[in-house]
């Protein structure tokens, strides 16, 4: 029993109080130990009230429930059998768990970065296992104002509790610092003895709502994270959604090469599989048709599978979507009367929704029969693609089967233009790609030439990718001139493809995937601009005036500079004619989970992240008598004072 001044003081307030008063440890200690479940149920409790007085007949009483309650929680796994996600994959992030949150011994600041694009059940995994092992996770929340109170949640299975922070002025990041490395310091006081032997000591912190400010500045979470590293006390996960393209995305936020230095072990997860979705699905409804009093509206698998290949492995998309077609069902069987049309619209009615075992049932509705039909009935998923699979759908040129109907067929003097029908509309793919058509060009650019048979095809396909060039060529058209640069690359490319052009024509198989070159051409490009700025400022010359005229001059006089960082420069940019390129400059493989922007890894309009070494030493060999010899070493560069020679251009 809580001491009566706590009772009196915090009656009716329930799970929530200590979030608002910001002091949790010592609420949770003296307040008894409320299982989550029993919350949930008086809260569930609490609903089904509040409808049933609402409620008219037993069917709208359940059609409340089910509005007032999200399936996803209701039919949460609780056991990792019940799980939607690959074994290998819950096997992986309990091999983790296991050697670094229940190990005493483990290095206590380890990390863990679970991936995977959002609903894949990245959470609900790492909370069926903590449940199954016994961890305790606190979980950061982000403050809602700032000035306030920092939130933890701390849960243990299922149970979700707040933890606050001291009051006072902080900022978002000083509050998360602040949690990071003290959130395992101290235990939970136990006043009234026992509980605190009973509860295990296994703990993990979760992150998964980073605070913003990590956004705009990436440094500061990297200097959090490697504090915690050296001196944190209990293991972190960090769960991130892949969001490619986005300028949100972990890429930015925790870029490999810090991954590596944190020693951040890394799962990434796939989405959902259709089948796995599908038993998941079927699992739900059966038990929701169960609980239904009454006639039963039962949802058939064509429908069901056209949800999950709308929700494109997003479990959690795929039950909110079922959620709804099911109360739209239920909302037509028990409103005969025409009058829910006029809140319902017919379309979300008629589709998707069919009754008993066929998918066109007697009662004439019809269920979408692709899944973009589907999407737009039950406002499934924006499916993206990741560029692997996007250049993989138009370099593999995949056509239709069957012969060519009659009215796709092309005069008789056209018939060497005729090809089978394409399998994917090529706009369709560059948009789904989240990529610019002119990124996405350089792209097939790179890597079209593996895919093609024979050099006429070779011809014709580099001929449609210099079209495409052309065409944003001039600035003043090329925002709308995009759209037919994404066309007229795509689709010459596969009109190109005369070795497919057939049906039945075997494919090339897997072939590796590159990154332009022209990503480290043109990060070469930034790198050598910034740098002559720098160096010859004092020359106050426009850009173009200094690469054009300047530069090149410079580099063919025997000017005696004194400054190294100049002449080690002037040997690079200048020696253009001596360079002998005998093979192809190495290229970086695209993995499949890559997205489509420029990798921050690598950004070339970033130049200080993660180049190359300099190669300037290197480009002192091979060098021609006439161009200046450096005479000094780099070392010392800095302390030495800088004298550069008047130009007179005269
Ligand atoms: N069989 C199941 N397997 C996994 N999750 C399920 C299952 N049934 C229901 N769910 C629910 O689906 C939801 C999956 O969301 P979850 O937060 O785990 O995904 P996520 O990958 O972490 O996505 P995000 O990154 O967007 O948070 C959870 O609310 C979970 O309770």
């Amino acid at each position: 029993m809580d001491p009566p001044w706590v009772q009196s003081s915090f009656e009716g307030i329930g799970g929530d109080l200590s979030k608002a008063s910001g002091c949790r440890n010592t609420i949770s200690s003296l307040r008894p130990h409320i299982p989550v479940a029993s919350k949930v149920k008086s809260r569930r409790g609490a609903a089904a009230a509040s409808c049933a007085s609402m409620a008219k007949t037993g069917w709208r009483q359940d059609y409340n429930r089910d509005s007032a309650e999200s399936w996803v929680e209701r039919h949460a796994p609780t056991t990792t059998m019940e799980l939607a996600v690959h074994k290998k994959k819950v096997e992986e992030v309990e091999t983790w768990l296991r050697a670094h949150a229940l190990q005493y011994n483990a290095r206590k600041g380890s990390i863990l970065l679970i991936t995977g694009p959002a609903g894949a059940g990245k959470t609900a995994t790492l909370q069926v296992l903590c449940k199954q092992l016994g961890i305790i996770i606190h979980e950061w929340i982000n403050p809602l104002e700032i000035g306030g109170n920092g939130f933890g949640k701390e849960t243990f299975g299922w149970e979700r509790e707040p933890r606050g922070f001291g009051s006072g002025v902080q900022t978002q990041v000083a509050l998360f610092r602040e949690f990071l490395l003290r959130a395992n310091r101290y235990r939970a006081l136990c006043l009234n003895g026992g509980e605190a032997s009973v509860e295990p000591e296994a703990r993990l912190i979760l992150l998964e709502d980073i605070p913003n400010q990590f956004y705009r500045e990436p440094s500061s979470l990297h200097d959090v994270l490697r504090k915690f590293s050296i001196c944190g006390r209990c293991p972190l996960v960090l769960v991130a959604s892949d969001c490619s393209g986005s300028e949100y995305s972990l890429r930015t936020l925790l870029p490999r090469g810090i991954q590596e230095d944190l020693g951040v072990h890394v799962i990434s997860f796939n989405p959902v599989s259709p089948t796995s979705l599908l038993k998941v699905l079927m699992r739900v409804a059966s038990a929701e048709t169960a609980q239904v009093r009454g006639r039963p509206c039962v949802l058939n698998q064509t429908v069901l599978q056209d949800l999950c290949a709308s929700s494109a492995g997003d479990i959690r998309g795929a039950i909110n979507a079922l959620q709804f077609a099911w109360q739209c069902a239920s909302i037509r069987t028990q409103d005969t009367s025409d009058s829910t049309s006029s809140v319902f619209p017919r379309k979300l009615l008629r589709g998707g929704v069919g009754f008993g075992p066929g998918r066109r049932g007697r009662r004439g509705t019809e269920s979408p029969t692709s899944p973009e039909e589907s999407r737009t009935v039950f406002g499934g998923r924006d499916v993206s693609l990741f560029l692997f699979h996007a250049l993989g759908k138009i370099l593999h040129c995949k056509r239709e089967n069957g012969p060519i109907s009659e009215s796709h067929a092309l005069p008789t003097h056209l018939t060497h233009q005729q090809r089978n029908m394409l399998a994917v509309n090529p706009e369709d793919v560059v948009e789904r790609s989240q990529m610019s058509p002119e990124l996405f060009t350089l792209y097939l650019h790179q890597n079209y030439l593996g895919f093609l048979h024979d050099a006429e095809d070779v011809s014709a396909a580099a001929q449609h990718l210099s079209d495409a060039d052309c065409l944003t060529a001039d600035w003043a058209v090329r925002v709308e001139m995009r759209d037919y640069v994404a066309a007229v690359a795509t689709r010459g490319l596969l009109h190109s493809h005369v070795g497919r052009a057939r049906s039945g024509v075997a494919g090339v198989g897997f072939r590796p995937l590159h990154k332009p070159e022209w990503i480290s051409v043109h990060r070469k490009y930034v790198e050598a601009r910034l740098e002559a700025k720098q160096l010859f400022s004092s020359f106050c010359l426009p850009p173009l005036a200094l690469h054009l005229e300047l530069l090149p001059y410079l580099a063919l006089l025997n000017t005696p500079l004194r400054n190294p960082g100049q002449i080690a420069f002037l040997q690079d940019v200048g020696r253009f004619m001596h360079i002998k390129l005998p093979h192809r400059q190495e290229v970086i493989t695209i993995a499949e989970h890559d997205g489509g922007g420029i990798d921050p890894d690598n950004n070339p309009t970033d130049p200080t992240s993660a180049l190359p070494a300099p190669s300037n030493q290197s480009a002192y060999r091979d060098l021609s008598a006439s161009q200046p010899q450096p005479m000094d070493s780099h070392e010392g560069y800095e302390d030495e004072e800088l004298f550069i020679e008047e130009f007179d251009s005269d």
